[in-house]
């Protein structure tokens, strides 16, 4: 591997912004956020709204962001993607060689796209929803209330994530749980807490060998029998075709994705249809797929202010790559969104977190960010000090919901809970703009710190769908900007390997083999568990 000047270093757009960032606006200065800079910087998709005044953006500095995207050729990247071209790969190297289509898996409302590869794609997809209909149809008359999601990474995150976020839409007498970790006690503790007769429990694995679930799909077959539960009757698979869990005689019914679907852009696959189906009923679980459709159309709009994945795709990079901001926080102003930052560290940190360009070269500049966040108001009693008068700025994704999803609010002090809500979050976002000068170093705050809102009316199905692939979306989009390839996880290796070298001698240790020389540096801490 060698080093060259790389693509993104050589865009002349790039060179613009870099001089540009050598002098970026001051929000906090005495007239720089006016209400005037606020109603000019909105730009709205799909009922959607994205508030980008309190960014450390100029006119100057979006213009140079717009040429960037077409210097990229992002546009053209997408709808490669949505056709189903080839695009995980790395030129001249073994790579998974892949199309990428989990649009695929929502296209089948309106606007097909005609590409072989992508009809193809979505016929199938539309074939698993249509079997997923059959069998909740069998199962609602039946009197299951409960099901168990046995999955890890992309097989849990999204899908829990999508489904709190929704659960306040669940038919009556649905739930669902979540069991990801192989530390025992995740099972133990979803298991003690569901009647078994009642349950059914979903394995989903698209590779059908990671060890996690594995290990739980066992340590759950055996729960049912050691209540004299038939695992036959209860446990359904989610699985890629010819997988290790590719066999239906051991489910009650098993459902597919494919290989062109990654694990972290797997939500509107049955990965995570089949509990969102479960818990919320098929209707809703259309309109989720809407949402996240009509935000894939919105993804190949060229102008970017039209294309609200685009433009918070190149937010983010002027706040990462030129103004040096090293991570990000999403922040949800909405307890139900409470896991979507998790989900979004998955998608954004293992789809971008890469060193080396599409053809195999070392980069020369930062690529993904370090994604995180709680959500709000919660985050203000916890790491709201950092954010306002820590030494590193963090550029903060905000969402929030005009109404609340249930309804159920109190008037106290002359506003609704909602209202006070609201206002935290359009507090925090100017607050953290303008800052406070103050003659006491310790009660100053700086502000000049970059903020953006996205707002939706509640969050809804079809709304939650759109916000799913507007993030999806924009990940892709930094990735084509930085020329990376944002599709395979070649990172998760290396741990997997050395933790089955550490497995085996964890199984010589237990039959009082000698096990020190397989893997000395594990051998230490193994022998030192003795200890405790
Ligand atoms: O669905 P599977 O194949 O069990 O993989 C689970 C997760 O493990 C990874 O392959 C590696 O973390 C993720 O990309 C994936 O979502």
């Amino acid at each position: 591997m060698g080093w060259a000047m790389s693509a993104f270093n050589e865009y002349e757009a790039t060179k613009r912004l870099k001089e540009l960032a050598e002098k970026p606006i001051d929000l906090s200065k005495e007239g720089a956020l006016t209400p005037k800079r606020l109603e000019q910087m909105v730009a709205s998709n799909l009922n959607l709204k994205l508030f980008y005044g309190t960014e450390r953006v100029t006119e100057k500095v979006m213009d140079a962001l717009c040429d960037l995207a077409k210097e990229a050729k992002v546009i053209d990247k997408m709808h490669a993607m949505q056709n189903g071209e080839i695009i995980n790969k790395i030129e001249g190297y073994e790579s998974e060689e892949r199309s990428v289509l989990h649009t695929a898996m929502r296209d089948f409302f309106d606007r097909r796209v005609e590409a072989e590869a992508a009809k193809k794609a979505s016929t199938e997809a539309y074939a698993e929803l249509e079997k997923l209909k059959m069998f909740l149809d069998t199962i609602d008359k039946q009197n299951f209330t409960d099901i168990i999601q046995v999955g890890i990474g992309g097989s849990e995150l999204g899908p829990k994530a999508i489904y709190l976020g929704l659960e306040a839409f669940s038919r009556p007498n649905r739930r669902a749980h979540f069991v990801s970790n192989v530390d025992p006690d995740d099972a133990a503790n979803v298991l003690n807490r569901v009647d078994l007769g009642k349950t059914l429990v979903v394995i989903v694995s698209k590779s059908g060998s990671t060890l996690e679930t594995r290990t739980n799909e066992e340590l759950v077959r055996k729960r049912f029998l050691d209540v004299g539960l038939s695992p036959q009757n209860h446990i359904i698979a989610v699985t890629g075709k010819g997988s290790p869990m590719d066999d239906p005689k051991k489910y009650r019914a098993s459902f597919y994705m494919w290989d062109f679907v990654g694990g972290r852009y797997s939500v509107t696959s049955m990965v995570g249809c089949v509990t969102l189906a479960f818990a919320i009923g098929m209707e809703k679980l259309l309109e989720f797929l809407k949402g996240a459709h009509a935000m894939d159309k919105v993804a190949l709009n060229e102008d970017p202010y039209q294309n609200l994945p685009l433009l918070s795709a190149l937010l983010g990079i002027w706040n990462h790559n030129f103004l040096g901001l090293p991570t990000t926080a999403v922040i949800p102003y909405s307890q139900a969104m409470s896991r979507f930052p998790a989900h979004l560290q998955q998608c954004d940190m293992e789809s971008n977190g890469k060193r080396i360009d599409k053809q195999g070269k070392l980069l020369d500049h930062w690529t993904g960010p370090i994604i995180w966040g709680e959500p709000g108001t919660n985050g203000q009693h916890s790491f709201y000090q950092l954010i306002h008068q820590g030494t590193i700025p963090v550029p903060v994704e905000f969402v929030g919901f005009c109404k609340s999803q249930r309804g159920i609010d109190n008037e106290y002090e002359g506003t609704t809970s909602q209202e006070k809500l609201l206002s935290n979050l359009f507090a925090q976002s100017i607050g953290l703009a303008t800052g406070k000068k103050s003659d006491n170093p310790n009660k100053e705050f700086p502000g000049n710190r970059p903020t953006r809102i996205l707002m939706a009316k509640q969050c809804d199905p079809y709304s939650i769908g759109a916000i799913l692939a507007l993030y999806e979306h924009k990940v892709a989009f930094q990735g084509f900007v930085w020329n990376i390839n944002s599709f395979d996880q070649e990172g998760v290796q290396l741990g997997k390997v050395l933790a089955n070298k550490i497995i085996s001698q964890f199984q010589k240790m237990r039959k009082g083999e000698e096990f020190e020389k397989d893997f000395p540096l594990g051998a230490v801490y193994l022998n030192h568990l003795k200890e405790f």
